[in-house]
C-alpha cells in the first residue's frame, strides 16, 4: 500500500494582502500561511512530508467551476490600481482583491491539483495543501468570503475528469458554509458535499436559507448534500465527534468514495474570532483519522479558513501529523453532544433518512425521561462513561454565550504525540512467518520459576505444557512494552483467545481497557465482572437483557459477518462508546470460526487505532492464520481496503441498535442522536 504524505506550500501565496480598511476582511492575512508552515517546520513534520511544488492552474482547469466572463474579469485585476481594485471588489461580498491575488489564486488551485495528481496516481497516500486565497465560498461567477477560485470544487471536477474518480466526498469542517461548493454540485450524485457551519438560525454569515439542514441537493443530486447547521456557538469536541459518528461517517461509508477532500478550515477551532467554538486543536487529529480509511486512504486536505494564528497552527499540525500516521492523542473529557447539536444531528438524520439506508430507522425524537431535565449542566473535569458525570464538554455554557474577547480564551497546548520506535510486534508460533514491516516479538528474558508457577496456577490447569506458560508470559511482556509506549500495537496468535483476553485484561496497568469481542462465544465472566474493562461484543445471538454497564452485546440477526450491520454498529455504537470511555488499551479479540470479510476486519482494526494512543492488541486463534497478513497491514498504518457502497443494514438489526442506544445513552451520552423532547 502507498505510504507518504504530500505537503504543498509556496510562500508566493503569502504575497498579497488587504490594501485598504475593511473590518470584515482584515482577518485574512498572509501570516495565516506563514505561522502554519513554520509550525510544521518547527515540529519536524514538514521534513517528514513529501514536498510537492505548486503550479499555476490553467484557464481550462479554472473553467471547470467558473464562468469565462468571471475568469476574464479577474484576469484584469493585476493591472488595476488601488481605486480600480476597490471598485472591482465592490461587485462581490466580503472579499478583497490585490494586484497579486490572481496569481496566488491560480497557485492555490494549482497546488490543490498537484495534490490530487500525486494522491490519485499513488505517489503518496494522502496530503495537505496549505493555500490562500481559500476557495469554498467562491461561485461560478463570483468571488466571495475571501475566496477567488473554488480550489476544492475545481479539484473534484478535475479528479472526475482526469483521474476517473467515480465518487468524491468533500468534508467541509470550516466553521462557515461553503455555499460555493454546494452550488457547484447541487444536482451531482457523484460528489457528496458535507458541511457543518455556524448558522444560528440564519443569523450568521453568509445568512443563507440554503445553508440549513433541509438543503439536500436537487434532482439526481438529492441526498448528496448534507448540511449540519450549528445554531449555537461554543460547540466542542463531543459535538464534532457526535456529528461524525451519527451523520457523516455512516453516510460516507454507504457512499464509499474513491477520493476524499477535506475543506480544512480551522476557524472551527477554539479561539477563532469568526467561529467562537470550543473544540480544541487535537480534535482535528481524530476527525482526520476517522476519514483515513475511506477511499483506500486517499485524502486531500486543503486549507480554507482559520484566523486565530495559534489555534490555526496547532490544528494544521494535528491534521498533518495524523496524515503521516502518528498515533492520535487521547480524546479527553468527552461527553454527549449538547442539546442544540443534538437537534441539528436529528434534523440532518431525519431529512436524509429517505436517501441513505444507514439512516432509514433513525430514531424518533427522544422519549421523555425523568432525568432528562436540564440534562446538560456545564461541568468541569472528565467524564469517562458511567462513573464520570453524565456527558458534556467542560468548556461549554448552554445558555447565552458571551462572545468573550478571543484574547481571554486559553486552552492547553496539544500534547506531543510520540510514535514508539517499534510500531507493530507480532507474537507468532515459529511456524508462522512474520509479515514484512512487523517485528516478531520475543521478550528480553523468559519467565522465572515463580512467574511460571503463577501463570500456571492462575490460567492453566497444572498439567499444561511449558509452551503455554511461555506463551502467556510473552503475552504479558508484549502488553508491558505497549503500555510503556515502547511498542505501538501488536498481534498474537494464541491457542485460547478467552484465556489470553482474561490474562491481558487482568494484567493490564491501564485504568480502562476496551475489549472488542468479535464472534460467537461467551465472554469469560471474570472479564465481565472486571470493573475496569468495557466489553463490546458484536455477535449474532439474540439480544439478551443480561448485561452490565461494562458488558454491551450488540446482536446482529444476519450474524456478525454482516458487513453493513457491523459497520453500523462500529460507527454508531462501538466508536462513540470507545471515545467516551477513553481506554488506555484496546483489545480486539477474534473468536475462532468468526467469518468476516477482510475489508471489514481491516476497517475495525484501523478505526480502533484512534483510541488509546494506538495501543491496539489483536488476538487471533492460532490455527486461523489467514487474517494475520491483512491485520498486520493495518497495524502498520496502511489504510483498510474500501468496502464499496454499503447496502442497508437489516431493519431488525437497526431496531435493536436503536433500543440499545436508548437504553445506554443515559450512561453513554455520546451515543445520543436526538435531543430530549423540549419540555
Ligand atoms: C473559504 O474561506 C474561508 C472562510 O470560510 O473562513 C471565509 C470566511 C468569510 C467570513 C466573512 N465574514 C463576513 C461577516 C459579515 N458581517
Ligand atoms: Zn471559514
Amino acid at each position: 500500500m502507498k505510504m507518504g504524505t504530500a505537503l504543498i506550500y509556496d510562500e508566493e501565496m503569502t504575497k498579497y494582502k488587504l490594501l485598504w480598511v475593511d473590518p470584515v476582511c482584515k482577518i485574512e492575512v498572509p501570516e495565516r500561511l506563514i505561522v502554519s508552515y513554520e509550525a510544521l517546520v518547527k515540529s519536524g513534520l514538514a521534513d517528514r512530508c513529501v514536498s510537492i511544488p505548486v503550479r499555476e492552474a490553467t484557464d481550462a482547469e479554472i473553467l471547470l467551476a467558473h464562468s469565462e466572463e468571471y475568469l476574464e474579469a479577474v484576469k484584469k485585476t493585476p493591472f488595476m490600481h488601488l481605486e480600480e481594485l476597490m471598485t472591482f471588489t465592490q461587485k462581490y461580498g466580503d472579499v478583497y482583491f490585490h494586484p497579486n491575488i490572481y496569481h496566488c489564486a491560480k497557485l492555490a488551485v494549482g497546488a490543490t491539483l498537484q495534490l490530487v495528481d500525486n494522491v490519485m496516481t499513488g505517489k503518496v497516500r494522502n496530503g495537505m495543501a496549505l493555500v490562500r486565497p481559500p476557495g469554498h465560498h467562491s461561485q461560478s461567477s463570483a468571488a466571495n468570503g475571501f475566496c477567488v477560485f473554488n480550489n476544492v470544487a475545481i479539484a473534484a471536477q478535475y479528479a472526475k475528469k482526469h483521474h476517473k474518480a467515480k465518487r468524491v466526498l468533500i468534508v467541509d469542517w470550516d466553521v462557515h458554509h461553503g455555499q460555493g461548493v454546494q452550488y457547484c454540485f447541487e444536482d451531482d450524485p457523484s460528489v457528496l458535499y458535507f458541511s457543518w457551519h455556524r448558522y444560528e438560525h440564519q443569523s450568521f454569515w453568509p445568512n443563507l436559507k440554503e445553508s440549513d439542514f433541509d438543503s439536500v441537493g436537487s434532482g439526481k443530486g438529492a441526498g448528496f448534500n448534507v448540511n449540519v447547521p450549528w445554531n449555537k456557538v461554543g460547540m466542542g469536541n463531543s459535538d464534532y465527534l457526535a456529528v461524525f459518528f451519527h451523520v457523516l461517517l455512516p453516510v460516507a461509508y454507504e457512499f464509499s468514495p474513491d477520493l476524499v477532500f477535506i475543506c480544512a478550515g480551522f476557524d472551527s477551532a477554539i479561539g477563532d474570532p469568526e467561529g467562537h467554538m470550543s473544540a480544541t486543536p487535537d480534535i482535528f487529529a481524530h476527525l482526520t483519522h476517522l476519514l483515513m480509511n475511506l477511499a483506500d486512504g486517499k485524502v486531500c486536505a486543503v486549507l480554507e479558513g482559520g484566523y486565530n494564528l495559534t489555534s490555526l497552527a496547532q490544528s494544521v499540525c494535528q491534521t498533518v501529523q495524523t496524515l503521516l500516521g502518528d498515533p492520535a492523542p487521547r480524546p479527553a473529557q468527552l461527553g454527549g453532544a449538547c442539546e442544540s447539536a443534538l437537534e441539528s444531528i436529528h434534523s440532518a438524520r431525519s431529512i436524509h433518512k429517505k436517501y441513505w439506508s444507514c439512516l432509514q430507522h433513525a430514531a424518533a425524537p427522544f422519549p421523555e425521561e425523568p432525568s432528562s431535565k436540564n440534562r446538560r449542566p456545564a461541568q468541569q473535569g472528565g467524564s469517562q462513561g458511567p462513573e464520570g458525570d453524565a456527558g458534556g464538554d467542560a468548556q461549554r455554557e448552554e445558555e447565552k454565550v458571551e462572545e468573550k474577547e478571543e484574547e481571554e480564551i486559553v486552552w492547553p497546548e496539544p500534547l506531543r504525540r510520540v510514535a514508539p520506535s517499534l510500531r507493530s510486534a507480532l507474537l507468532l508460533p515459529d511456524a508462522v512467518e512474520c509479515p514484512d514491516g512487523c517485528a516478531r516479538f520475543s521478550p528480553a528474558h523468559g519467565p522465572g520459576p515463580l512467574e511460571r508457577a503463577r501463570l500456571r496456577k492462575s490460567y492453566l490447569k497444572e498439567s499444561e505444557d511449558e509452551a503455554s506458560v511461555t506463551l502467556l508470559y510473552n503475552l504479558t511482556a508484549l502488553l508491558g512494552q505497549m503500555e510503556k509506549n515502547e511498542i505501538r500495537n501488536g498481534l498474537a496468535l494464541v491457542p485460547d483467545v478467552s484465556m489470553a483476553a482474561t490474562l491481558l485484561t487482568s494484567a493490564s496497568l491501564s485504568k480502562r481497557v476496551l475489549l472488542v469481542w468479535m464472534g460467537e462465544g461467551p465472554v469469560p465472566s471474570q472479564i465481565i465482572e472486571d470493573e475496569k474493562t468495557l466489553v463490546v461484543h458484536i455477535n449474532s445471538m439474540e439480544p439478551h437483557e443480561a448485561q452490565s454497564k461494562y458488558y454491551i452485546p450488540i446482536p446482529l440477526k444476519k450474524g456478525c459477518g454482516d458487513t453493513a450491520g457491523v459497520m453500523q454498529a462500529v460507527l454508531g455504537l462501538l466508536l462513540p462508546l470507545g471515545y467516551q470511555y477513553e481506554p488506555g488499551l484496546v483489545l480486539l479479540a477474534r473468536l475462532p470460526g468468526y467469518q468476516v470479510e477482510g475489508g471489514l476486519w481491516q476497517q475495525l482494526t484501523c478505526l480502533l487505532q484512534g483510541l488509546a494512543l494506538g495501543h491496539t492488541l489483536v488476538l487471533l486463534q492460532e490455527n486461523e492464520t489467514a487474517p494475520v497478513g491483512i491485520t498486520a497491514s493495518c497495524l502498520l498504518g496502511n489504510a483498510a481496503l474500501s468496502l464499496g457502497p454499503l447496502v442497508a443494514p437489516g431493519p431488525e438489526d437497526v431496531g435493536s441498535f436503536e433500543r440499545l442506544r436508548l437504553r445506554l445513552q443515559t450512561d453513554w451520552p455520546l451515543l445520543q442522536t436526538t435531543a430530549p423532547e423540549k419540555r
